[in-house]
């Protein structure tokens, strides 16, 4: 396996990422600061809509970047649509990033502020596309709903993720996790912002209609604490290099809007 192609370290953290990958520069690139009271309310955006039930989680692994839930997702069992998307996009897979310490971790921020960790649940547009990798590319292929994690009391539903973690500690480990539906990590109020963006890695596509819902949920420190005992590096290698900030900071606006459902 050639070296790491890109990382969160000094030498090829975001910060370089626009040597081999030169979109990390472009007009529409993610994550961002989202400043609320310039966020411009739009009536005509409906409610976010999450058809989860028959959702069939398969496995989780570390892919040396984060832990990933993979899903089925060869037919529209489960599907996001409504809100700023013009047809039902499939979900992929759901990933977190998070920071060593509580106060810093999610990608987005608002109004200056980080939270402790960010919740990602990655969908593809199958209508119009036929691959995920196809749809990847395309300016409308992707939805990304964002969810902060927040610290505070446990969380009852984060513990089926945070109790098999230890299963996946090193860089390519992979344990079957089926049966997981993760409308439970949603909070009550699905109010959100949304704007067009990018993926938060490399390749850092300009593929992505980001949904970022606005209330966070809480999930205890303990709990927080089972992410950090992941590592960025593979068993065999001799370095472990816990796996913590593992965000990219916010990025240039460049004339974007921000909408925002009520
Ligand atoms: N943070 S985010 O929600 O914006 C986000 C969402 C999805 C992807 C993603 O699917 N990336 C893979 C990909 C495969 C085919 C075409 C393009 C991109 C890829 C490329 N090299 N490794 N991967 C796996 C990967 O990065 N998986 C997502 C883990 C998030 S840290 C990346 C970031
Ligand atoms: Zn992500």
């Amino acid at each position: 396996m050639t070296g790491n192609p890109w990382g969160y370290g000094k030498q090829d953290g975001p910060s370089v990422w626009h040597k081999n990958y030169p979109v990390a520069e472009g007009d529409r690139q993610s994550p961002i600061d989202i400043v609320p009271h310039q966020a411009s309310h739009d009536p005509s955006l409906g409610p976010i809509v999450l058809n989860y039930d028959k959702c069939t989680s398969i496995k989780i692994a570390n892919n040396g970047h984060s832990v990933v839930v993979e899903f089925e997702d060869s037919d529209d069992r489960s599907v996001i649509q409504g809100g700023p998307l013009g047809n039902p996009y499939r979900l992929k897979q759901f990933h977190f990033h998070w920071g060593g310490k509580d106060c810093h971790g999610s990608e987005h921020t608002v109004a200056g502020n980080s939270y402790a960790s960010e919740l990602h649940l990655v969908h593809w547009n199958a209508v119009k596309y036929k691959t995920f990798g196809e749809a990847a590319t395309a300016p409308d292929g992707l939805a990304v709903l964002g969810i902060f994690l927040e610290t505070g009391d446990d969380h009852r539903w984060l513990h089926a993720i945070t109790d098999v973690l230890y299963t996946v500690k090193f860089k390519g480990s992979v344990t079957d996790f089926k049966g997981f539906n993760p409308k439970c990590l949603l909070p009550s109020s699905l109010h959100y912002w949304t704007y067009l963006g990018s993926l938060t890695t490399p390749p850092l596509h300009e593929s992505v209609t980001w949904i970022v819902v606005k209330d966070p949920i809480i999930v205890s420190e303990k709990q927080l604490g089972k992410f950090r005992m992941l590592v960025f590096t593979g068993e065999e290698e001799d370095q472990r290099i816990r796996m913590e900030n593992n965000f990219r900071p916010p990025q240039p606006l460049k004339g974007r809007k921000v909408r925002s459902s009520n």
